[in-house]
């Protein structure tokens, strides 16, 4: 029996880091996806490779350990645990491609912590729906990260454009939101457990300040939402640059990040924020007008990357 199952990246539009305190946050599935592949092992040993990203391991579920034959170990830590949930530690091999650049801010731990326990249900033959996928794969980032709201993995599981309210009730947009965004990503890599973290130990020390800054930010979000549904550009323009002078506060900024930013912005962006966690990783540019100019710009010292929103959510299968 082989199992196989992708997920998709995402890009948050307002929200991030205020999400996890509860407030409402706007984030969509994009083209780029992380695709896992199980099958049983040749050897009595667990396996876990990945061409896309240079690593091999090799796994021992029973005790969420590894051994690296190459590679960085961050994004294992996902798959143990996720395989800590579902695995009986039969020995697996688990084959991982993906497309979406990692520590980027385009949620790569959420697509395959989505697909890694999407596999693992169709090679067991455990039922799921999408509604417990997405409950599982927020406990597995939240074991790893420590914090984590079900944003991510939310929308991995359920793709479109989503909006996450209060109340965590999930709404999609029905808009055809085909907009005209460009990412930017540093060579610099952000990583989202630490990010978290700081922000809460800065709040902690600053408490009466910034909990108004979250809060205004849930407010924001709430403008976007309205913003979206009427399709006015320059409002979700104006309301990201809003936003990124938020995400400044919180401390999650970079001079990377800021460059992109600016540079959007001089080649005719409307909006321009961080996107993801920050602390390195991505910016987001809404240029309805002028993406090759924007996208261009951005390219003279970082990367860019083309983006398409997509409906398209996990998807699974199995082959005898
Ligand atoms: N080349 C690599 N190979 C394996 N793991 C990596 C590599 N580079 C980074 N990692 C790990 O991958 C994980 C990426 O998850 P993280 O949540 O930080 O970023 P992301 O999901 O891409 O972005 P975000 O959560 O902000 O949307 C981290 O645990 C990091 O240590
Ligand atoms: C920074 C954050 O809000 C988004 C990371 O993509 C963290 C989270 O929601 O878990
Ligand atoms: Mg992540």
């Amino acid at each position: 029996m082989k199992a196989m199952a992708s997920a998709p990246a995402k890009t948050i539009l307002f929200g991030e880091h205020s999400v996890v305190y509860g407030e409402p946050a706007i984030a969509g599935a994009v083209n780029k996806r992380a695709v896992v592949k199980i099958r049983p092992s040749k050897s009595d040993k667990s396996i876990l490779k990945s061409y896309d990203l240079n690593f091999e391991a090799e796994l021992d579920t029973e005790n969420k350990k590894y051994v690296l034959k190459k590679g960085k170990p961050g994004i294992i830590r996902y798959i143990l645990e996720a395989l800590s949930k579902v695995h009986n530690h039969s020995p697996i091999e688990i084959l991982l491609s993906s497309n979406i650049p990692i520590g980027s801010g385009l949620g790569s731990s959420a697509a395959v912590t989505v697909a890694t326990l999407a596999a693992l249900y169709r090679y067991h033959n455990i039922r799921f729906n999408k509604k417990s996928l997405a409950h599982d794969a927020h406990m597995v980032e939240e074991a790893v990260q420590g914090i984590a709201s079900p944003l991510d993995t939310l929308v991995s599981t359920y793709g479109g454009l989503v909006y996450l309210s209060r109340n965590k009730k999930v709404e999609h947009f029905k808009v055809n939101f085909n907009a005209p965004f460009v990412v930017g990503y540093t060579n610099k890599h952000g990583n989202t457990g630490k990010m978290v973290k700081d922000v809460r130990l800065l709040k902690n020390r600053n408490p009466k300040v910034i909990n108004n800054v979250i809060s205004s930010m849930g407010q924001l979000t709430n403008y976007a939402k309205q913003a979206i549904l009427k399709r006015d550009f320059d409002k979700i323009g104006e309301l990201m640059n809003i936003n990124q002078g938020f995400l400044d506060v919180l401390g999650v900024n970079t001079f990377e990040l800021s460059r992109m930013v600016y540079r959007a912005r001089e080649c005719g962006a409307i909006g321009s924020k961080i996107t993801g966690a920050g602390g390195g990783g991505s910016i987001i540019a809404l240029c309805p007008n002028n993406i090759d100019q924007v996208a261009e710009g951005i390219s003279k010292e970082d990367n860019v990357l083309k983006i398409r929103f997509t409906r398209k959510g996990v998807s699974s299968r199995v082959r005898d």
